[in-house]
């Protein structure tokens, strides 16, 4: 082939390559979140450049694929997503560059065995945030010829750039909304997320008449705790309450901290009647697990108020009625002590 038709073939080519990026870029921007983006800008990628083999790379320990590890719940994601220690990962990227090889032995102890199955060369692109090499996105094919150490790596690392860029944003707004939705000392949903909640149910009610209550509650004596052991110990008895009431909820009760050392559980499809046996099941529970602390045990106990939604009150009304309730329930507990 001449000289001025090989440019002319090779002008071709980067053009479909860079029209196929231009598509992916397109229809991804679209993605709400993380999980959401990587698995379709993958799935996109392998489909349209006709990839044996696609899959994330997530650098381990990082807080950046903390924050995106704990996105990544789906069976895709399992699939195709592998850890990868930092070392490793800026060992395939130096100076942050794209890898292109058809001798995997390169490659050998850094990415897992079982991704390099049957190919025979991999492109590796750099995923960076907030200038931080964070991932690689590895694309593999069957064959040999496909990558190799002599092709450009432009497209890879216009790639690279954009995909950042992408998930980048796409983080922040996932960042902004977990902040305004959960607490952030103990993982649980915030006031926020319960009027939301509370207002789906009551909707629901009067709409189909599917009932529903709400359990507030309130530890005990939980000024003492802080005062005798310390804010550090209130900081670990409030998380330790809260991990347990969304361990002892069903599956579509939820638990939410209101305020302080108060917690409001709304019982979804759940009578009066139900709730009480829901409340003493929670107090039970904690006068019978103390929490374990410095190598002992430290005695934790909690008040419970329920009320059921008549479909009539407001939500404010229905929290009340809960909030009176446990007041009457608190007083029946006084003269708790804390005690290591
Ligand atoms: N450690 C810690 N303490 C908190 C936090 N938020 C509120 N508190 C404290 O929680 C305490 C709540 O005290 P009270 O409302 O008097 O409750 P109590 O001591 O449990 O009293 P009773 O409910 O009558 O048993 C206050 O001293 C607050 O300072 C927090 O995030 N961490």
């Amino acid at each position: 082939m001449s000289k001025i038709h090989q440019l002319i073939e090779n002008s071709k080519v980067n053009e479909s390559i860079a029209r196929k990026l231009f598509e992916i870029e397109t229809e991804v921007l679209a993605c709400q979140s993380s999980e959401e983006l990587l698995e379709r800008l993958l799935g996109l990628i392998q489909a349209k450049f006709q990839l044996s083999g696609i899959s994330l790379l997530l650098a381990e320990p990082t807080p950046i694929s903390y924050l995106i590890n704990g996105n990544l719940q789906s069976n895709w994601h399992q699939k195709n997503t592998s850890q990868i220690s930092t070392e490793k990962l800026s060992l395939l990227h130096v100076d942050k560059k794209p890898m292109l090889t058809n001798q995997l032995e390169q490659l050998n102890n850094i990415v897992p065995k079982s991704l390099l199955t049957g190919a025979k060369s991999a492109a590796l692109t750099p995923l960076s945030l907030e200038g931080k090499l964070f991932g690689s996105l590895l694309f593999t094919d069957k064959s040999s010829a496909r990558f190799h150490q002599d092709l450009g790596t432009f497209h890879l690392e216009q790639l690279a750039v954009k995909v950042s860029l992408c998930l980048s944003n796409v983080l922040i707004r996932e960042q902004l909304q977990y902040m305004a939705h959960y607490d952030r000392l103990t993982g649980v949903a915030n006031r926020r997320l319960m009027e939301v909640c509370i207002g789906e149910e009551l909707i629901r009610q009067r709409r189909y008449g599917v009932p529903f209550s709400v359990l507030f509650i309130d530890c005990n004596k939980f000024k003492a705790i802080n005062d005798t052991y310390g804010h550090d110990c209130g900081d670990k008895v409030l998380t330790y309450v809260a991990s347990q009431l969304q361990e002892l909820v069903r599956e579509n009760d939820k638990c939410f901290r209101y305020a302080g050392d108060e917690f409001v559980v709304v019982l979804a499809s759940q009578t009066l009647l139900e709730a009480e046996q829901a409340s003493d099941r929670l107090c039970q529970f904690f006068d019978d697990n103390p929490m374990p602390y410095q190598s002992a045990l430290l005695p934790v106990s909690i008040s419970c108020g329920a009320a059921a939604s008549s479909g009539e009150e407001t939500m404010d009304e229905l929290l009340k009625t809960a909030d009176k309730n446990l007041y009457v329930n608190k007083k029946a507990n006084n003269g708790m002590v804390f005690k290591l």
